[in-house]
Formats: structure tokens, C-alpha cells, sequence
């Protein structure tokens, strides 16, 4: 595997060593002694989750607060996505800044998304089955959110709102300033 650094410290992408043959194709998708060992970090992740979605989906921004906050290490089994983290974290040189990745069943990247950070993603295929580890289990109560059309974030979904599928929930999230 090789790790991709983008321009927001803590945020990578994980490119898998995978080994076609005529058969199909293997790759490990999770390897916790490398990721950690790849990654210097120490993670332990504690719980898988799975969505489908369809073509505009959008989900998101997403965090939980305090001490339940989450890192996710995300990627797409079925379809392509555009992912999204946003910098939350006080102090941090990128904060209210977003980093943007196309994940897609092709390309296999994987995006790490540390601690601190609001996620989501859209669906850019017809369909997309999304697959991700969180270091920290789902805490309703400390659930949180920003607005996916925070004008201040000015994200580029690749999609047009009006094309977006957005839970209630979702479209009552607050902006940055709100937080
Ligand atoms: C996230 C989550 C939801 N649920 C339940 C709550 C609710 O009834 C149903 C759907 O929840 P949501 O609408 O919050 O699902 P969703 O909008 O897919 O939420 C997810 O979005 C992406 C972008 C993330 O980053 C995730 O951390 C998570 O927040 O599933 C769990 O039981 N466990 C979980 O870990």
C-alpha cells in the first residue's frame, strides 16, 4: 500500500497493492500492523459501517463531538464518490478548509480522515456502496454537523444542489460560524 499526503496535515489517501490475475483480483483492504506502521499513527478501529446510496446522494458534513469524535478510514465498494473532510480543529493552520478525493470500486482509494474533521460524500454514479472503519463507536447524542452549502467552505460537489438528495437532517445543519 502507499500513502498519498494531500495538503491538509492528518488527511491521506491509501493506494492498495493489488494483485490482478486471471481470475480477478486481491488486495488487502485493511492491514492494521501496516496502516499503523504506513501511517505512524495508532489506530484501532472499533466499528465497520455500510451505506448505499443513489446518484446525488449527498451525506454530510458529519462529526460527533468530544470525546466520541471519530476517525474514519473510508472508500467505495460499488460506484464512484466525491469524499469531503473539512477541518475542524482549533488551531490547525487548514482550519475551515477541505480536502476533496474521488473514490471509486475502480480506483480503490481509500481516504483517512482523522479525529477533528466534518465528513461527507456525494454520489457521482447511479448507485454507490460506501464502506467505512471508525476508531470510535456511534454515539447518538454527540452527533454533529455543518451545512454541505456553507458558502464560506464553498465546497464543489460536482453536482448541482438542485440535483442533491439531502436528508431533513441534513438541510437543518448550522455553518462554520454557527458552530
Ligand atoms: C452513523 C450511524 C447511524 N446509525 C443509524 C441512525 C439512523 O437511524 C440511521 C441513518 O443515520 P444517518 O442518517 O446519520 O446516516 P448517514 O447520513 O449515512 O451518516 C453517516 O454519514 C457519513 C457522511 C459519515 O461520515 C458517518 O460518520 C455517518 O455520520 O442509522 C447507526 O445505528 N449507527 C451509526 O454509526
Amino acid at each position: 500500500m502507499e500513502i498519498i499526503k494531500t495538503p491538509i496535515d492528518g488527511c491521506f489517501v491509501i493506494k492498495p497493492a493489488v494483485f490482478p490475475d486471471p481470475r480477478g483480483y486481491f488486495f488487502e483492504s485493511f492491514n492494521e500492523q501496516r496502516f499503523n506502521e504506513k501511517s505512524k499513527l495508532n489506530i484501532h478501529f472499533v466499528q465497520d459501517n455500510q451505506s448505499m446510496s443513489s446518484y446525488g446522494v449527498l451525506r454530510g458534513l458529519h462529526f460527533q463531538k468530544g470525546e466520541h469524535a471519530q476517525a474514519k478510514l473510508v472508500r467505495v465498494l460499488k460506484g464512484e464518490v466525491l469524499d469531503v473532510a473539512v477541518d475542524l480543529r482549533q488551531g490547525s493552520a487548514t482550519y475551515g478548509q477541505y480536502y476533496s478525493v474521488l473514490l471509486s470500486e475502480e480506483n480503490k482509494l481509500q481516504f483517512f480522515v482523522p479525529r477533528g474533521f466534518a465528513h461527507g460524500f456525494v454520489v457521482l454514479s447511479k448507485h454507490a456502496e460506501f464502506f467505512y472503519k471508525c476508531d470510535n463507536y456511534y454515539n447518538k447524542g454527540s452527533e454533529g454537523g455543518l451545512h454541505y452549502a456553507d458558502p464560506s467552505l464553498n465546497i464543489d460537489w460536482k453536482i448541482p444542489f438542485e440535483e442533491l438528495l439531502v436528508s431533513d437532517k441534513d438541510k437543518e445543519l448550522p455553518v462554520l460560524e454557527g458552530l
